[in-house]
Order: C-alpha cells, then structure tokens, then sequence
C-alpha cells in the first residue's frame, strides 16, 4: 500500500481528488444548511397560518352570531312562545341550520347544565344539547321575545373538527404532519383531530405540550397576535380567535417540513459524488498525461542499475524539471559506468595479484581476515577461501602476541609500517616463521593489508651462522670471544648481587700426546675433556673452549668455595679420561685457575689476568691441581 501511496502520480492525483471532493462537499454542506435556516426562517415567518386560522375561524363565528340575531330578530311580537310557535319558527330557518348541527329555543336554565352560564355568546362546552353524552358548543342570541331569558341557540358539536376543516384555508401543510387544536381559555381542547382528546386539557397533548406549557408561562393570553417557535424537531404557533375566548394552537413536524429539502440535499451529495468521481477520474487521467516524461524517466532510472545496459541510452529528451533531471542522471550514468568498469579492472588485477603473487598477502577488516591470496592459503595449509577467520588466530600459542599487537598499531598509528618475524599456525597443527609486513590500508583505519612470506630457511641460515661464529668447531664449546663478551656481560653488569666465578682450564703435557699420538688423538682427548667439563655445570652457565688447549667455565651465581669444588671435580673427572685411548702411557690432566669475579675486577681484562695468574700457580705447583686467585 505505501509502495503504492510512493507514486507520485498516483499522490497528486488522489490529493486533487480529495480537494475536489472537499470543496464539493464543503458547497453542497454550505447550501443545504442555507437552504433548511431559510426554511425554518419562512416557516417561522408564516406562523404556520395560525393569524388566517383564527381570523377565518373568528369571521366564521361572527358570521354565525349574525346570522342567529338576524333570526331571532324574525321572532314575531307579542307572540306566545308556545312549543308549537318555536318548532314553526324553527322549522322556518332553514338556512340557519345549514350554519349548525341543532338549532334550539330555550331559557338559559334549559341550555345550560346546572352552574354553567351562557353569559356571552359562544358557550363553553357543554354536554346533551345534540345527543346523551355529546360535547357541544352553543353560540346564543335572545329572542325578540315578550317572554324574557328565551335564546335562540346554535348548536355545534364538538365531536367532529368538521367545523375547522370546512373552513378554507385551514391547513397550510400537509394535514398529516400539520396539527390543529383549538381550545378555550382555560385550555380544554375544543377541536382536535382525535375525538378522544376533547376536553383534556392542551398540556396533556405529548406534542402540544412544549407550546401549552409556554403559553401558560406567559399568563394563558388571548392575544390575536401570533407567536412561534421552535420545540426540538417541531415547530409550534398559537393566535387567539378575536371574538371568542378561544385559542388556536398549530404544531408541524421538523422532519416533515426538512423533508423536502432532506430529500434535495441527499439528491444534491450523490450529484456532487458523482462530480467529484469524474473529476478525480479526469484529473488522474490528466495527471498521468502530464507526468508521461516522468514515467519515461523512472523507467530509464531503473535500468541504470542493469550493469549491461548502455549508460547513454534511453533517456527522455524533456525540457523542464524532468529534462533536467534526464540530464544529471544521464551524467550520473555515465560515471557510474565508468567506475564501475575501473573497478572490474581493479578487481581483476587484485584477483590476479593474489592469485599469483608469490608471498602471502591478506587483507584484514576489524581484525578478520578479508581477503587472502593463494600463496598465503598455501603456506598456512587451507583451502580456498578457508582463511576468513581472525587474523590473530593464525598466531601460535608462543608468539608474543600482546607485544606484536602492541608494536603494530602504535606503527600504524604513527603511519608506519610494522615488520615482525612471527610463528604462525598451519592448519594442520605445526609452526612456520614468517616475516610478517603490515601496513594500515590509506583512508580506511580499520583495514590492513599483511604480506607474509615464509622466514623458514633465511632463519635457519640466520641461526647456523650466528652458531658458527660462536662456537668452536672441535668441541662444539663456546668460543673465546662469545665466552669473552658473556663474561664482560658479567663483569659489566654492576647491579649483580650474586657470587660469580670463572674457571681457567690449561691441559697439561698435551703436546705429549699430539707428539706421541698423532693430532687426532689429540682432538679426541679435547672433545673428551669438553664433555667431562660439561657434565659439571648447570644450565646457564657456560663451558668455552678459548683455543688450543686451553678452557673456560663461566659460573654464574656461583660462590667461590662451591666454585672450588666444581674445579676438584672437573680436575678430576679429566685425569680419570684424559687418556688417550691408543696409547694408555699418553694421558693428559688439568691446571685450574678459579677465580672469583668480585667488584674489584673492574674490567674483562683484570679478570682474564687474575685467571691466568691462577692457573700458572696451579702449573707451578706441580699441574693436575686448583688454586684460586689472590683476593
Ligand atoms: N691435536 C691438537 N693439538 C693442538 C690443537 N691446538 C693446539 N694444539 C697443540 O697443543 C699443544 C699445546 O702445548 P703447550 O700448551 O705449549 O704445552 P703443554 O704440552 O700442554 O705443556 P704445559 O701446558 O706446560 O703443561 C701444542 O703442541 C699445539 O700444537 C688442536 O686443535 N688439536
């Protein structure tokens, strides 16, 4: 649905169709509500006809009244009025009778039930003139009578409205939804459509009653003047009949008075509906016809993200906002297919590089491997694409990785590159040095590239040469110069608090043996006696060999008593194997000079001095012997 609502034809045509729709709405809304106050405004202004209702009814009473004193004035003098004389003078007023429903002579006393007066003209109800149980109006005139209190009476019954509906204009609505009451004075309901309310009072009529109750708020006036108003849904207006003391109350149904015009307004919706469908239709319609470049356009747009599709191509020719927009994405097109192809050929060249590239080379993100090239996969033992892991998983256990990591990003903080020989971890469980080059990647802080090649073999030969150049090939001892800078490390190094000390080693007689045994003999008894001194020391401590026949112990925390004992047993253990193996006769032992490294020897060379100084006095005590340089 909002996929939908994201068209932009489809929004613009909807917001017109809803401005149409409210605009039409809002119109018909207006007129209707004009139509029903003004309405209300010309029926309020009629009165609903209560003025012509009571003038009409009160022409129609003094019409009545004149016709009966026109008759009672034919009542012959002087005569007798003789049951016989009335119903002859009856008889003779046919035209009167025509105005009434009984025409009768009598005294007030005989008209009117006991306490009731025909004091004035029209009576009030009054009850058997015309029939046992018949409500009924009289209207009275005296006879021209010599017999006083006679009245020529015209009687009307009340039990039919026919004397209001005979009357012209009686009804301005439609009687239906348009009520006539008329009642007396004192509010008794003397014409009513529905017989049985005669005589009730006007208050108890459910629909008169908002009307009854204001007019006997205002004091129950009998003034000609209409007055109107409106109760609810009803309309009410009640005129006194000018003449009588009775009242004419009219009430009309709102609903049957809007109803017309209800009617119209429904008609007067579905019309303006219908308008505003077809406008929403004709403005949808107009709508995609304007925005046809657009939709050329979008189409267009879409196919700019096929990478196949030529970037120049199929781009409307539009002026306005829409032929700009065809321009820049046009443009825009055109770029992105030119990066992208350079971004193809990159990518192929990096798959070339990494395909090809004799050293190993990752390239890390946030720590894990991205990227990696065949030869890396191929030092470590993996697989294609094997090698997505962290790249500090590759490191072996021993590898000292808080200080690699340490040195590396303080280099490529500092934009340096960071260079380290390293052992890595073959997939298959075993170790391989490797000389790892890393820099950070320019513009992306988190990203690095690792070259890594295999440091296998430069470290071996590394190793072997550094071994050489320490050792004496003969006996695999140390040599006299790495012997003589560990004992300057000793000797230099002021903070020792540990005893240390040095023994000096000079064969004796040996030249016997070279002499008597040939030079290999000789080389035998010096490996022989490299091993006899070896067996002696500890780990740390270091057995040299300083050249020809001579030999050097290094004993690091060692004091010199202790120190002494070690020299009786070498001393020992040599005269024991110091034989040559050819010539028992030949054998050769050991003068040893212990020297204790103290911090008065201030330098190597003191040192060197005191231990020969040592091992002379041993050669000058008789050889195969110990002594211990002066303090
Ligand atoms: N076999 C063999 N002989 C060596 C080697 N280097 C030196 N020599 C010999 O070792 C002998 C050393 O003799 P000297 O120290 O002069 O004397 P010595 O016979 O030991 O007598 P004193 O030291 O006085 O007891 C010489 O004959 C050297 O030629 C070597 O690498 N192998």
């Amino acid at each position: 649905m909002s996929r939908l609502l994201g068209s932009l034809k489809l929004r613009l045509a909807l917001a017109s169709a809803l401005l149409i729709a409210a605009s039409v709405a809002g119109t018909v809304l207006i007129a209707v509500h004009e139509v029903e106050r003004r309405t209300e405004e010309a029926i309020t202004d009629t009165n609903l006809g209560v003025a012509q209702l009571a003038a009409v009814l009160s022409a129609s009473v003094t019409e009545r009244q004149r016709a009966l004193a026109a008759a009672a004035g034919q009542w012959p003098r002087g005569q007798h009025a003789s049951r016989t004389a009335i119903e002859t003078f009856l008889a003779q007023q046919s035209a009167l009778a025509a105005l009434f429903n009984r025409l009768t002579v009598g005294r007030q006393a005989e008209l009117a039930p006991p306490g009731r007066s025909l004091g004035n003209h029209v009576s009030p109800p009054l009850r058997g003139l015309t029939g046992v149980d018949k409500l009924d109006l009289a209207i009275v005139m005296p006879l021209a009578s010599d017999e006083a209190g006679l009245l020529l009476a015209g009687v009307l019954r009340l039990d039919t409205i026919n004397f209001l509906s005979k009357l012209p204009h009686a009804a301005l609505l439609d009687d239906a939804h348009l009520q006539t009451i008329v009642a007396d004075q004192r509010g008794y309901v003397l014409a009513h459509a529905d017989e049985t309310r005669l005589l009730s009072l006007i208050e108890e009529d459910p629909d008169l009653r908002p009307l009854a109750l204001r007019w006997r708020a205002m004091g129950s006036p009998l003034e000609a003047a209409p007055w109107a108003g409106r109760f609810g849904k009803q309309f009410a207006a009640m005129a006194a009949v000018p003449g009588t003391d009775w009242m004419v109350f009219r009430v009309a149904d709102g609903e049957a008075v809007f109803g017309a015009a209800r009617r119209a307004m429904n008609r007067t919706i579905m019309l303006a509906a219908g308008v505003a469908a077809a406008g929403a239709l004709a403005i949808f319609g107009l709508t995609a016809w304007l925005l046809r470049p657009m939709g050329v356009l979008r189409r267009r747009a879409l196919l700019a993200l096929e990478p196949a599709y030529p970037p120049q191509l199929g781009w409307p020719e539009a002026g306005g906002e829409v032929g700009e927009l065809s321009r820049v994405l046009k443009h825009v097109g055109e770029q992105l297919a030119g990066s992208r192809a350079a971004m193809q050929q990159t990518l192929q060249q990096m798959e070339a590089m990494l395909a090809h590239a004799p050293v190993g080379i990752a390239f890390t993100s946030e720590g894990r491997i991205e990227l990696a090239s065949k030869q890396l996969e191929h030092l470590l033992g993996y697989g294609p694409g094997e090698l997505d892991r962290p790249w500090a998983t590759l490191l072996t256990e021993e590898a000292p990785r808080e200080e690699l990591h340490e040195r590396g990003e303080t280099a490529f903080r500092e934009g340096r590159s960071f260079e380290a020989e390293v052992p890595l971890l073959r997939r298959d469980g075993s170790s391989l040095w490797a000389h790892v080059h890393g820099a950070a990647v320019q513009g992306n802080p988190s990203r690095r590239i690792w070259i890594v090649s295999d440091a296998t073999a430069s470290r071996r030969q590394r190793e072997a040469l550094t071994w050489s150049a320490t050792r004496d090939p003969l006996t695999e001892l140390v040599n006299r110069r790495e012997f003589e800078t560990r004992l300057a490390e000793v000797v230099g190094d002021r903070r020792r608090r540990d005893a240390d000390c040095a023994l000096f080693i000079d064969l004796d007689h040996f030249k016997q043996v070279n002499d008597g045994a040939g030079h290999a003999a000789g080389d035998a008894i010096l490996k022989s006696v490299a091993k006899a001194l070896q067996a002696h020391v500890r780990t740390g401590d270091t057995v040299a060999r300083l050249g020809g026949d001579e030999f050097a112990v290094l004993l690091v925390g060692c004091p010199v008593d202790h120190a002494l004992q070690i020299a009786e047993r070498m001393r020992g253990q040599i005269e024991r194997d110091g034989v040559c193996a050819s010539q028992p006769a030949l054998r050769v032992t050991a003068s040893i000079g212990v020297v204790a490294i103290a911090a008065q020897h201030r330098s190597l060379a003191e040192v060197l001095d005191a231990a020969d100084q040592a091992c002379y006095a041993a050669k000058h005590a008789g050889r195969n012997a110990v002594r211990v340089a002066a303090g």
